[in-house]
């Protein structure tokens, strides 16, 4: 089986199953050098099943696995490398800092285990705590560190073997939120500056979308969405996706389609709109999405950005606004969370303050270039 040329990981056919559970089914993707690939998707979706099969420490039940020109892993020839035998680094959400050790034997231990002579095993070490901010730390017995600083000693311990590519499995999740923002820029500005080849899984989709120059979503052991952050940001290309991402999805059912909306929206040359009845009787025009295979009647769901529910007392003006009542308000600091119903369909609001209170009635605008129409049945 040959590879892309340009691709310094490769994945075809990856399948791996727990008895009759199948965590991974026919996983195939690929990661450029010197980029960052982030698997995001929702708890027991199969993310950690798929490092630990690119690692070594799980092994896959079909498949085949390239890194860096190597084939570690492929079952129609029985090759299956052991995890050392990978040449990669692993940053673990748990930290993994051994208690007993200091700062420096927890960084060195991959390089012992690699036999390398103790000055250049030394001078590696204070090396790396340097570049992750912990120098002045060396001799300090681990347990002394708080929990950033452990997750830092855990990152100077993956990139110490200096490994072409490092993965990540919720390295961030245990960290408050304020230094969980700074390791997210400090790592990226490791890589940069280390140029190692990343692959990143969590939950969080604003840490993939921080961290990575594509994105994996998967659903229940399958790719459901694969794409640059931008792209899958802005435009979900799946009710899973856009569910998952956080927007509010309605369904209904198509009413007509048109190639130039009536309202006359800005459209590109491929644009194309439905409008949806949503039950209650709403009739919302949006973008058709991938599935250009709607037509009057199919069933469709309208998918549209909590930041994009636009809500005011007095009007909102625009081509698409609904009378509605707000159901909740709750101040966020930044902004507030509004809930609305429009004729019996709830839809989430940000925004700042819009000055209404619940039991308000107020109007609720809907841009249709920012409303999503996909079919329900993808
Ligand atoms: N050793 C195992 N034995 C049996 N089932 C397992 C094993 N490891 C994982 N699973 C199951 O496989 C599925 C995928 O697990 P996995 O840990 O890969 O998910 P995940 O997306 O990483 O979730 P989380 O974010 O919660 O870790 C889950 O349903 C899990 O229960």
């Amino acid at each position: 089986m040959k590879s892309d040329p340009s691709s310094f990981v490769t994945v075809r056919g990856l399948k791996k199953t727990f008895g009759s559970y199948t965590a991974l089914s026919n996983i195939s993707l690929a990661v450029e050098e010197g980029h960052t690939l982030a698997l995001l998707g929702p708890s027991g979706c199969g993310k950690t099943t798929m490092l630990r099969c690119l690692a070594g420490l799980e092994t896959a039940d079909e498949g085949y696995i390239e890194i860096a020109g190597k084939v570690v892993f492929d079952s129609s020839r029985r090759i299956n490398l052991m995890p050392e035998a990978r040449q990669l680094g692993i940053v673990f959400q748990s930290y993994a800092v051994w208690p007993h050790m200091s700062v420096a034997e927890n960084v060195g231990f991959p390089l012992k285990v690699r036999r390398t002579p103790k000055a250049e095993l030394e001078a590696r070490v204070r090396r790396m705590l340097d570049v992750v901010g912990l120098g002045a730390w060396y001799d300090r017995p681990a347990t002394q560190l708080s929990g950033g600083q452990q997750q830092r000693v855990a990152l100077a311990r993956a990139l110490v073997h200096e490994p072409r590519l490092v993965l990540f499995d919720e390295a961030l999740s245990n960290l408050d939120a304020q230094l969980r923002e700074q390791m997210r820029m400090e790592l990226s500005m490791l890589q940069d500056r280390l140029g190692f080849t990343a692959i990143y899984v969590t939950h969080d989709q604003s840490e993939a979308f921080g961290l990575a120059d594509r994105i994996i979503v998967m659903n229940r052991g399958h790719i459901d969405t694969e794409g640059a952050p931008r792209d899958v940001f802005d435009r979900p290309a799946t009710p899973f996706v856009a569910q998952f991402l956080g927007l509010n999805v309605h369904e209904g059912e198509v009413i007509e389609v048109a190639r130039t909306p009536p309202f006359g929206a800005v459209s590109g040359p491929t644009a194309n709109w439905a409008q949806v009845a949503l039950p209650g009787g709403t009739a919302v025009w949006g973008k058709l999405g991938h599935d250009r295979q709607l037509k009057a009647g199919s069933p469709a769901l309208i998918c549209v950005r909590k930041e994009h529910v636009r809500i005011a007392a007095g009007g909102v003006g625009g081509p698409q606004a609904f009378p509605a009542v707000v159901r909740a308000a709750s101040f966020q600091g930044l902004f507030e969370e509004y809930i609305v119903d429009v004729a019996g369909v709830e839809l989430r609001a940000i925004q700042p303050s819009a000055g209404v209170r619940s039991g308000d009635s107020v109007a609720v605008g809907l841009a249709p270039e920012q409303c999503i129409v996909l079919s329900r049945d993808m």
